[in-house]
């Protein structure tokens, strides 16, 4: 039986080798991550919200893009935020450990958003909130890229889902806490999430095998 691990205890466990791991074994990451970053604002000093930063794989490719951007990282996993700090201890980078779901992330203080392989852990139901919080804290004119892990169709959707629900069950697992399974959305319900949360459009942009990037205007 895959015992399941909280989310941030699963990442740090893995730190030692998760860069390698994400670029050799996600198909197209090699690229996805680069083209991710050459979509976020050059502007000197702009300031980016990057969710579920982790070690950084998105930012390895846009420091160099824009050296004096400000960019706030989220994440669950405090190994994984001690592991980018020490890669950009140069940078204006402010780092918070916590959920995305439950940090304050302001109103109107972000040229852009950022999130790379992170949200396919949730449900539309969670991220319809998260999304709006997400869509008040940009600056007019901002916009998110949303570079992740998403369902090929509504089937392979609810069975990931029903697994979760499964293995909680069978684990006596608490419900209010994050538990590291893909839950992937299809792309059809993630772009409604976004409008539904007020993005005015999204946009597809590319898709490499599971990966799918989107683009929400606020
Ligand atoms: C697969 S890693 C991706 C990290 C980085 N964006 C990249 O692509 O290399 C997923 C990250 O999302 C973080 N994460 C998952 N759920 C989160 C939540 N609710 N709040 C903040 N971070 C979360 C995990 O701790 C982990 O570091």
């Amino acid at each position: 039986m895959e015992q399941l691990e909280t989310m941030g205890a699963f990442f740090d466990n893995r730190l030692n080798g998760y860069e390698e791991h994400q670029l050799n074994v996600i198909d197209g990451a090699k690229t996805f991550y680069p083209f991710t970053a050459s979509l976020l604002p050059t502007t000197p000093k702009c300031r980016i919200l990057d969710l579920g930063c982790g070690t950084g794989l998105e930012l390895n490719e846009y420091f160099p893009r824009n050296p004096t951007a400000s960019v706030t990282g989220i994440d669950l996993a405090a190994g994984m935020l001690e592991r980018l700090k020490e890669k950009f201890s140069d940078k204006a980078l402010t780092l918070i450990q916590g959920s995305y779901f439950t940090v304050p992330f302001g109103t109107a203080q972000f040229d852009a958003a950022v999130s790379v392989e992170s949200l396919h852990h949730f449900s539309q139901e969670q991220k319809v909130p998260l999304y709006r919080k997400l869509h008040a804290a940009l600056k007019d004119g901002g916009f998110f890229i949303l570079t992740d892990y998403m369902a090929e169709n509504d089937g392979e959707e609810q069975l990931h889902f029903a697994e979760l629900a499964r293995l909680r069950a069978e684990q006596h697992l608490p419900q209010d806490t994050f538990f590291h399974y893909d839950t992937p959305l299809t792309r059809a319900h993630e772009t409604e999430a976004l409008t539904d949360a007020g993005f005015s459009k999204v946009e597809f942009l590319r898709q490499w095998s599971g990966t799918v990037l989107l683009k929400a205007y606020k």
